[in-house]
């Protein structure tokens, strides 16, 4: 038997059960492995190998409310496409995801996007929430990691914060999770409900965001792709 046949895959249904009783009871989760570790370490080559144009700056807001603001965010993004085959594999599995958690919580998730994003040593991202009650169709977030053999010294942990309900400010400003970026980790998180950052690392840092969205309609508002 060869050492790579000892690395458990894990079950992917046994998975989503994991982050469905999560999202229940406390609303994330982390996860140290839940995709398969071959697609992990193809996705880690394919953005290692990008050159720096194929990146843009990362910006804040949607469609005609975007706007660059480095003192926001500093990562530069790209987004996934479904034309390369280890970007598919991931929205592949994603989708696997959408479908369970529907199955399971009938949460009427209907469409995935996700980018990858580089932080240079130095970058960060600021205290935000990926979405604004009744304001967007994102409703649940992922992040994925790519960097092997992460130190904690390196820094670029995200920073989880409790649900802004409170009114303690203690409450507010400590962090429920500090995460560090490790290869082949998850998390998995309601998307209007956790304020959270990412702090400056001492190396470059990857990682690929993504979102589950709902086709309700806002309104007049309806979230534009992207
Ligand atoms: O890379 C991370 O840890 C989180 C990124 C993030 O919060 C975002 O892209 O919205
Ligand atoms: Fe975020």
């Amino acid at each position: 038997m060869t050492a790579e046949l000892l690395v458990a895959v894990p079950d992917a249904e046994l998975i989503f059960d994991q982050i469905a009783d999560a999202l229940v009871e406390t609303g994330y989760v982390v996860l140290p492995i839940a995709l398969p570790p071959s697609i992990a370490e193809a996705l880690f080559l394919r953005i290692a190998s990008f050159e720096d144009e194929v990146f843009q700056a990362a910006g804040v807001g949607r469609a005609d409310e975007f706007q660059l603001n480095p003192f926001v965010r500093k990562d530069e993004i790209r987004w996934l496409s479904q034309q390369d085959p280890v970007e598919a594999s991931y929205l592949a599995w994603m989708e696997q995801l959408r479908l369970g958690l529907n199955r399971r919580l009938f949460m009427g998730l209907f469409d995935y996007e996700a980018h990858f994003s580089r932080y240079t040593e130095g970058a960060f991202y600021k205290k935000h929430v990926d979405a604004f009650k009744g304001r967007t169709n994102r409703v649940l977030s992922t992040v994925f990691y790519l960097n092997p053999g992460w130190a904690l010294a390196d820094g670029g942990q995200l920073l989880v914060y409790a649900d802004e309900q409170s009114s303690d400010p203690e409450v507010l400003s400590t962090p429920i999770a500090k995460i560090a970026p490790l290869m082949g980790s998850l998390v998995v998180f309601l998307s209007d409900r956790f304020p959270h950052e990412v702090t400056a690392a001492s190396r470059l840092r990857y990682s690929i965001a993504g979102w589950f969205r709902v086709n309700g309609s806002l309104g007049q508002q309806i979230d534009p792709p992207r």
